[in-house]
This record gives C-alpha cells, sequence and structure tokens, in this order.
C-alpha cells in the first residue's frame, strides 16, 4: 500500500481477480467488525460493469449478512428491471449465494420527478445504520464518482458539506438519465471508503484528479482532495 496525497491510500494489484478478493475481504472484516460491535452494518456499493467480479466474490464470502443492510450509491432513473439499473446488477449479482440474506433498500426510481423519487428514497435509507460502515465508489473516465457528474445540475448540492441532505437527483449530460445520488458527506462519514477503479485510463484519469483543484471539472476530487476519511484506492490494470 502507498500513500499518494494527505488522505489517499492506494492499494494496486496485478490482476482484476486478486483485486476483487482483496477488497471483498477488506469489506466483509469491516462489516463482521460492525455487527460485532453494535449487531448491524450498512454497506454501500456503485453500479456500473467494474463491481462485477467484486460482487461475486462477495456474494460467496460467508459474514452474517442477515445482519447487514445494502444500498446503492447511486442509481440511473429507469425501471428497476432495465439493463440500466444498478438494483437490478446487485439483485443478480451481489446479493445471491451467502449474500442473498441480506437485507436490500433500492432508491425509488417510479415517482413522477427525480425531486419526488429522491425525496423518497430518504425516506425509504431512514431506516439504514447509518453512518455507512463500508462505502465502495467508482470512477468515470470523466471524472465522475457516485452520480457527481462534471457539469451536474445538483452538483454543488451534492457537495455541499453542510447539507444535511442524505440524497440528491443528478442531470448532467455525461449521466444518461437523470439520476440519483447519495451526498458527499454521507460518503465521507462512512468508516471505510474505497474506490475501485481498473484499466490504464482510469489509473491516468485518479493521477489528473489527484492534481488540480477543479472539482466541479473532476467531482472525484471532492473525494480525494479531503481530510476527513481516508480513501482506499484499489486499482488493477
Ligand atoms: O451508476 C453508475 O454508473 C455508477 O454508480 C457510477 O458512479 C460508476 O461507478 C462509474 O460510472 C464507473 O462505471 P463503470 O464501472 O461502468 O466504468
Amino acid at each position: 500500500m502507498t500513500e499518494t496525497g494527505s488522505g489517499v491510500r492506494r492499494h494496486d494489484y496485478s490482476d482484476r481477480e486478486a483485486l476483487a478478493i482483496a477488497l471483498a475481504a477488506g469489506i466483509a472484516a469491516q462489516l463482521a467488525g460492525a455487527i460485532a460491535e453494535r449487531g448491524e452494518a450498512a454497506l454501500a456499493v456503485s453500479g456500473g460493469s467494474t463491481p462485477k467480479t467484486l460482487f461475486k466474490v462477495l456474494s460467496e464470502t460467508e459474514i452474517a449478512w442477515d445482519r447487514v443492510t445494502v444500498i446503492l450509491v447511486d442509481e440511473r432513473i429507469c425501471p428497476p428491471d432495465s439493463e440500466r439499473a444498478n438494483q437490478r446488477l446487485v439483485r443478480e449479482r451481489l446479493l445471491t449465494g451467502h449474500a442473498a440474506k441480506a437485507h436490500f433498500t433500492a432508491f425509488e426510481t417510479g415517482l413522477a420527478t427525480p425531486d419526488e423519487n429522491a425525496r423518497r428514497s430518504a425516506e425509504l435509507f431512514a431506516t439504514v445504520a447509518w453512518p455507512l460502515d463500508v462505502a465502495v465508489l467508482g470512477m468515470g473516465t470523466d471524472g465522475h464518482t457516485a452520480s457527481f457528474f462534471p457539469g451536474g445540475d445538483m452538483l454543488d448540492r451534492a457537495l455541499d458539506p453542510d447539507s444535511g441532505e442524505r440524497v440528491v437527483p443528478m442531470r448532467a449530460d455525461g449521466a444518461g438519465e437523470p439520476r440519483l445520488t447519495l451526498t458527499l458527506p454521507v460518503l465521507l462519514d462512512a468508516r471505510f471508503l474505497a474506490l475501485h477503479i481498473e484499466g490504464e485510463e482510469k489509473r491516468a484519469v485518479f493521477e489528473t484528479a489527484l492534481g488540480g483543484n477543479d472539482v466541479r471539472a473532476m467531482p472525484v476530487r471532492a473525494v480525494l482532495q479531503q481530510e476527513k476519511t481516508p480513501i482506499h484506492v484499489f486499482w488493477a490494470p
């Protein structure tokens, strides 16, 4: 492990399988510790294509999943069974095997407007044992994380450390459908914060994001360039 910035702890692996095994072990240890200490644990995961192997390894990991609540970091506003839906990915890839016993609370995406979906989602998440024990972020090659997209219409609201909100809607040119996302303060309150990226292109984007100071241009800087919470960056080629 190398420290590459104020709170950035970098974990590089030779291949994606080794990364998934190591990150799953770290997540499982955090969750098991939370269950031992407080009787329950809360895990937030991202969607997209990167986490598929991680989800498989996690689903095969034996912990007291019936004491774990799983939520998403963000969601595309689309039907739950859409190929685009992060909740479909989680239901199919993570909530199976041992992890089928976990409790999953999806974002609400069926109401008339993104704002109504955000408000209802926040109500649904009120029962989560906050703060999160684990939050696993991904990153796009445009420098977004969660649904903190460059040019996002609610980006300032999502990144406001004093917002008091847990969920905000987001529209952005690079986002496709309107999105729902956990806010930055919620993610930085996590007891274990991880960023999972793979490939040379994303490594280069990560290195660029470590430098510079324009958070609106590369919102992943909001989680990389902060002093509150160490962020563990897991990377493989
Ligand atoms: O809804 C989403 O897409 C994710 O939550 C998002 O933040 C994701 O982590 C990045 O877009 C990376 O996606 P890939 O893993 O597909 O590159």
